[in-house]
């Protein structure tokens, strides 16, 4: 197991941060965490790195107990933090050096680093002349220096420009062919480029926990369907699963099914059953922007 959560809760004061969460992340998965601000995503990546204790539970990385074992996780474990602190006065492969004489990683490692994030044009200049993409490849590279198992990205891409966006999305999954990748996110796209797997946490409670398809299938399936002729809503009720039928104007009707089970043949036998033809017939699929926020508003 790259990632294991039990039970955790953490309050700062009388602030409750974390309210008993539990979650996996398997070896080699990348897995979104997304939560609104707020929602305790920083508290937990912390909390996992050994920044800081939880009042109760546990976290294991790749076996080890963060509270018992932190020198291996420590070596199994690379962290990126929200704010990406960096020596901007330094040059970037001085920087790196630095990092990799502290933490006793080979000098050859940094070229590979500065090679693997694309920081090879960049990397005789001071931090403070870089983008913000490229600050952000300084960050994950100093996080991959000691070539841990499990990367730990907190908001990796937030304030990047879309051009650097993807190219550090890229970047990250590149690095995830090989690791597990646990990163922080609000943007439900970020998850949606990167992540097969979604774990969505709400003022501290985790309220989502699946796979992006089981989370796109979980909701109920929309269809948009033309007729060539008027129909009674009342007539549609006859469908089997539906919630709601709509006009949306002309012949063009919005039918809501409490099943994942495609319902288009049952549409088209409906209007062969009734002497009508279907101009149109297509699926419309949830926005997860909007699943989003149904999940993580009040
Ligand atoms: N050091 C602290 N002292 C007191 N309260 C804190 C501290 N750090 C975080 N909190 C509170 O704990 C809750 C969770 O904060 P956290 O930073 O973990 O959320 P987040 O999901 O990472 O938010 P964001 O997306 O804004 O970074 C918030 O209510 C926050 O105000």
């Amino acid at each position: 197991m790259g990632i294991e959560v039990k039970n955790i809760t953490k309050y700062y004061g009388d602030q409750q941060a974390l309210n008993d969460v539990s979650f996996s992340v398997g070896k080699g998965e990348i897995v979104g965490f997304l939560g609104p601000n707020g929602a305790g995503k920083s508290t937990m990546m912390k909390i996992l790195t050994g920044y800081i204790t939880p009042n109760k539970g546990e976290a294991f990385i790749n076996g080890n107990s963060v509270k018992d074992e932190i020198k291996k996780v420590q070596q199994e474990i690379g962290y990126l933090p929200e704010h990406n602190p960096l020596y901007l006065e330094m040059y970037v492969r001085e920087y790196l050096n630095f990092l990799a004489r502290i933490h006793r990683v080979p000098q050859k490692r940094i070229a590979e680093v500065i090679q693997l994030t694309g920081l090879t044009p960049e990397a005789n200049k001071k931090i403070e002349q870089l983008s913000k993409g490229y600050r952000q490849r300084v960050g994950i590279a100093a996080a991959l220096l000691h070539d841990p198992k499990v990367l730990i990205l907190d908001e990796p891409t937030t304030g990047l420009d879309p051009n650097q966006l993807v190219e550090i999305r890229n970047l990250i999954k590149k690095v995830g062919e090989e690791k597990t990748i646990f990163l922080s996110t609000h943007i439900m796209q970020e998850v949606e480029a990167l992540c097969e797997r979604v774990v969505i946490i709400n003022k501290g409670c985790i309220v989502t926990d699946k796979k992006l398809a089981d989370l796109k299938g979980s909701e109920e399936q929309i269809l948009r369907v033309e007729f060539d002729y008027r129909v009674e809503t009342v007539a549609l009720q006859r469908l089997e699963h539906l919630l709601e039928a709509v006009n949306v104007g002309g012949f063009l009707y919005e039918l809501s099914f409490s099943t994942t089970t495609d319902m288009r043949s049952a549409v088209f036998d409906f209007a062969h059953d009734n002497g009508l033809k279907i101009l149109q017939l297509h699926q419309k699929h949830e926005n997860l922007e909007e699943l989003f926020r149904k999940l993580t508003v009040g």
